[in-house]
């Protein structure tokens, strides 16, 4: 540490808190000094905020008028290599300072001292008399083992009152107890034997486990197809950073739900990992922040957002299903978790590993350039085969309009019911159907704020717009016409497929997996588990379950409408339909039994769904970084997504015109603008909106040109705009 880490008492140092001000400003050192990096409380106007010592303060201004620093938080300072990441991820993405701050600083409470607080656990003795109310609090005190809740939360959680609660503290059924706040996590055994890894899962574990001994950054891409075993290999690198006393981070997209992951790392280490995401109580959240930053949690399992949290000594952060799009945060600061996952490895010395059955193209090429070391696993874990594949030409099938199961798939799921066997049925749309139409004047319902049709949610029997989540009750009469008895319903969603498949398999048990159907990510976790264990015999389900799910005695996976996600022009719906066929195809056959998968498309000649067919897959990732490559597109080149919003359309054309004319600094890195254009959603929320997409050569300078591009805008009231570097979504 540096002299220059350490000011005394009245020095000018420079505070950034998490206000938007564009800048970090100068306080003097409270009494006994403070360190570059602590967290400290300081007034701002009437109130109090929490920031971080940045550095020195400018100055420039009568001293006398500087206001001290009013704390030094009982929090382990911010680490160098922390506000390194901080400042090139914020620069990476044109995200202010401030709104970085925020990311890394999301655990409420932060500023308390530390203190006794009255926690609750599970009681010894049972309730005298069960209730409902009492049956839930005991079931989430169940599910959460050793994790202790405050009164609010578990009444929170189990939606009861804490009166409810209380009356079972009474009884002892419930146990309450002081302890001091945010106490370290059982310490992790890494010397306890993993499973016995095959001789291809050996051979990768044993690479990763080198990579970490070498004890400095690498990235490396773990493709292995799905059943592979991929996550036993990792958890060997996991170990190996615990052994050498350093941290691990494991990403996971949908890890509210991965009780089944969870308890895989708890059988591994003999104790709980520290998780989080946003299913994490508040008191949870706070208490892994703090000993993340102290060194009291070795392993967290989390969210894309858990690569802001303070570790002291990271020495491996895993990304599992690395192409999955929810790594991308679409909202606020716009960060690609899995690339800024390489580049906080490379600022601590840490191995990255990201896993995937279906790579993105962008860590494809990275392995085939070498930038990335490649590692793959060819086949399934055990006696567990890839499932057959097939193709049913729904032009062949005459379906009525209101049918989507074709015979082929009925039969198939018929004969695995008789065998016992459960079968998937996927459709990612959620709802019971997207279209709703008067068949007097043709009216089709659309949201009021946004360019979108309402979908009908029988189940929660509304209206909803997908866009901006607006809802309404669905009407009697047309809102157009107000016809009576016109309104009908156009195309399936999940809920009206269900319908279908209780009509054709009126003895199967059949559960549908869709995130709006459930109250909690809890009693959604619950259903999978219970599905995972037999209890359902056909599954119907969107996206959520095409990921990472084990259902050992799923041997069917029928998708309903293969050409679906083909639609649309972004230049990754290729590459998306294939991962997404493969993941889905990928629950079937997991355990002894092979599995198969049908593909129901009325295109089986589209190369997309022939390359899926084949199984050749590096022909098609080849084939399409070629298309790519001559497109300039990314990987191969880059872009930046700019949406321009505002009340009125003409303001935000007008402005999209203004930057398209004056786009020299862009011009000069050889950077291309197009538009301005209306958004394919050129509505929501009543705002309408308007792109420019910026096309790069693959090493320009383009933060840099389009910083200096929007550098001095003023943006007119009511106007918002936005940059998206290395867009994901182009909505
Ligand atoms: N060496 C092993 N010994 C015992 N069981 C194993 C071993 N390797 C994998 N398995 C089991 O095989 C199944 C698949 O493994 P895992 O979930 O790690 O695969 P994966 O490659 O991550 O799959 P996906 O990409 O489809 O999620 C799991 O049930 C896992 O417990
Ligand atoms: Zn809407």
């Amino acid at each position: 540490m540096g002299q220059s880490d350490y000011f005394d008492e009245g020095a000018l140092v420079a505070v950034l808190t998490t206000q938007p001000l564009g800048r970090a400003l100068d306080y003097k050192a409270p009494e006994g000094g403070v360190m570059r990096g602590a967290f400290v409380e300081v007034p701002l106007g009437p109130r109090k905020v929490i920031g971080v010592v940045w550095g020195a303060g400018a100055g420039g201004f009568d001293l006398k008028k500087a206001r001290s620093i009013a704390r030094v938080l009982d929090v382990a300072p911010m680490r160098e290599e922390m506000r390194a990441f901080l400042e090139k991820c914020g620069a990476y993405t044109l995200t202010s300072l401030p709104q970085m701050l925020r990311l890394a600083t999301r655990a409420p409470g932060l500023s308390n001292p530390p203190s006794m607080q009255k926690v609750y656990r599970m009681g010894h003795k049972a309730p005298d008399r069960m209730t409902d109310a009492r049956g839930r609090v005991l079931a989430v005190l169940e599910e959460f083992g050793a994790l202790g809740f405050t009164l609010g939360e578990l009444a929170e959680q189990a939606g009861v009152t804490s009166s409810v609660v209380k009356g079972l503290v009474k009884q002892g059924a419930v146990h309450e107890e002081d302890t001091p706040r945010d106490l370290p996590f059982a310490r992790l055994d890494a010397s306890r034997p993993g499973k016995e890894l095959t001789e291809a899962q050996g051979v990768a574990a044993d690479r990763l486990v080198q990579g970490q001994k070498a004890g400095v950054f690498g990235a490396t891409l773990l493709w292995g197809i799905t059943g592979s075993g991929k996550t036993e290999v990792y958890l060997e690198a996991v170990a190996e950073a615990l052994r050498q006393g350093r941290q691990a981070l494991v990403l996971l997209p949908e890890i509210a739900l991965s009780a089944d992951f969870m308890r895989r790392v708890e059988a591994r280490f003999g104790a709980k990992a520290a998780e989080w995401h946003s299913g994490v109580t508040m008191t949870e959240r706070r208490r892994v922040w703090k000993m993340v930053g102290e060194g009291g949690a070795q392993l967290v399992i989390g969210a894309r957002s858990a690569l802001f949290l303070p570790f002291q000594d990271l020495g491996l952060i895993v990304v599992d299903e690395e192409h999955d799009s929810s790594y991308k945060q679409e909202e606020g600061a716009l960060y690609n978790a899995r690339d800024m996952a390489v580049l906080r490895g490379s600022l601590c010395g840490a191995q990255v590993v990201l896993a995937s059955a279906t790579p993105s193209l962008e860590s494809w090429s990275n392995a085939q350039s070498g930038k990335y070391e490649l590692i793959e696993l060819t086949s399934r874990y055990g006696v567990a085969v890839l499932p057959e594949l097939r193709t049913i030409d729904m032009r062949q099938v005459k379906l009525p309009s209101n049918r989507w199961i074709s015979p082929q798939l009925e039969s198939a799921v018929k004969a695995r019911m008789l065998k016992g066997e459960q079968s998937l049925l996927f459709l990612n749309r959620r709802g019971y159907a997207p279209v709703t139409l008067c068949r007097k004047c043709g009216e089709q319902i659309a949201c009021t704020d946004c360019d979108a049709r309402m979908v009908e949610h029988r189940f929660l029997k509304q209206l909803m717009c997908h866009q901006c989540g607006a809802t309404r009750p669905i009407p009697e009469v047309c809102p157009s016409c107000e016809a009576e008895d016109t309104l009908a319903v156009v195309g399936p969603g999940v809920e009206r497929l269900a319908e279908e498949a209780a009509e054709r398999f009126p003895e199967a048990r059949v559960a549908v997996l869709s995130s709006d159907l459930f109250g909690s990510a809890r009693a959604l976790k619950a259903q999978i588990m219970a599905i995972a264990e037999g209890a359902a015999d056909v599954i119907i389900g969107t996206q959520l379950v095409a990921k990472g799910h084990n259902f050992p005695l799923l041997t069917l996976v029928g998708i309903i409408d293969a050409d679906l996600s083909l639609q649309g022009s972004d230049m990754r719906a290729a590459e998306r339909t294939f991962q997404q066929m493969r993941q889905v195809s990928g629950r079937a056959g997991r355990a002894e039994k092979a599995g198969v998968a049908m593909l129901q498309t009325y295109q089986p000649e589209h190369p997309v769904l022939r390359a899926i067919m084949s199984g050749e897959e590096r022909q098609f990732w080849r084939a399409e970084a070629d298309e790519r490559r001559l497109s300039g597109m990314p990987p191969f080149g880059r872009l930046a997504g700019v949406v321009i919003s505002a009340p009125n359309e003409r303001d935000a054309f007008d402005l999209g015109e203004h930057l398209a004319r004056n786009a020299a600094p862009l011009a000069k890195i050889g950077a291309q603008v197009f538009g301005p254009a209306p958004a394919p959603v050129a509505r929501v929320r009543g705002r309408h909106r308007v792109r420019l997409l910026v096309k790069a050569p693959k090493d320009a300078p383009l933060q840099a040109a389009l910083r200096a591009w929007l550098k001095g805008l003023k943006l007119p009231n009511q106007l918002r705009l936005s940059v998206d570097i290395d867009p994901q979504s182009f909505y």
